[in-house]
């Protein structure tokens, strides 16, 4: 049998998911592992919400903004994302290669009553079954795939004219070396050491080649940046660490 020529490899680092794995019982805990991912969390949702809206004509101060819109959020981990959007009606469906998160995720959407299709499964997968989403979100997900320009072009598959993808991901600067490195890992303890490889993070103007490859074009880019005095995170001009881009697909 001969191996699928879009996907030989397949977009899945085997250690990069063990590692998510091993640390799948940490996901809801605000204080534990993931907790840097619960901090950005107001950041992050406020930006999606507010650019979906623009783009759908939704009233951003409606409880139910989202109402109807399908949202693939791929490397869901545990849920963080999917299930504030799915409480704000979006259509959402989680999707991690880990079936322990995906396993979290579910316990916990149950219990919380959020209804949110969770599968255990890959990007390269659900593309070549055909699905399709107004929004796909990549939050901190590229930088720990095998096959990034693989990865981008399946998820951009997946959006519909006129619709929208979001990327969030960790430049490689000197800069985020040293903060999301060394500071977060190893001075700081924010995130277990080892979680992130500075090789496989990625400037803006790769990401934004990837995305243009893959028929998307820019449409808005933000820094992410910790305000040590708030002790929150906030959008900036500054996306030497941590940053987000938004990208649409032209209408047919
Ligand atoms: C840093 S976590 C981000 C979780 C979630 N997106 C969030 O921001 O709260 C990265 C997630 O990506 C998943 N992941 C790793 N490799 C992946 C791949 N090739 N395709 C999809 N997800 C992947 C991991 O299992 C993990 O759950
Ligand atoms: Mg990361």
């Amino acid at each position: 049998m001969s191996q699928s020529p879009r996907s030989p490899a397949g977009t899945v680092d085997a250690d990069e998911v063990a590692r998510f794995s091993a640390l799948a019982a940490e996901w809801w805990n605000p204080a534990g592992k993931f907790g840097v991912l619960h901090k950005f969390n107001p950041v992050r949702l406020d930006y999606i919400r507010d650019h979906v809206c623009a783009r759908f004509g939704r009233d951003p101060s409606s409880s139910r903004s989202l109402e109807g819109l399908r949202m693939l959020d791929i490397g869901c981990g545990g849920g963080l994302l999917s299930e504030p959007l799915a409480r704000l009606g979006a259509e959402v469906v989680g999707v991690d290669p880990s079936e322990k998160n995906i396993g979290t995720a579910r316990v916990h959407a149950d219990g919380s009553g959020v209804p949110v299709d969770y599968r255990c499964t890959t990007a390269e997968a659900l593309a070549q079954a055909g699905e399709t989403f107004d929004v796909v979100l990549n939050m901190e997900v590229v930088e720990h795939v095998a096959d990034i320009g693989l990865f981008l072009s399946e998820c951009a598959a997946m959006v519909r004219p006129g619709g929208l993808m979001f990327v969030a991901t960790i430049n490689r600067t000197m800069k985020a070396y040293a903060l999301a490195i060394v500071g977060a890992e190893y001075v700081l303890g924010w995130l277990p050491r080892g979680t992130h490889q500075w090789d496989k993070f990625v400037t803006p103007g790769e990401l934004e080649e990837h995305l243009a490859a893959g028929g998307m074009a820019i449409a808005d880019r933000s820094g992410v940046v910790y305000s040590p005095l708030a002790d929150e995170w906030r959008l900036s001009r500054d996306m030497d660490v941590n940053y987000m881009l938004l990208a649409e697909k032209p209408d047919d």
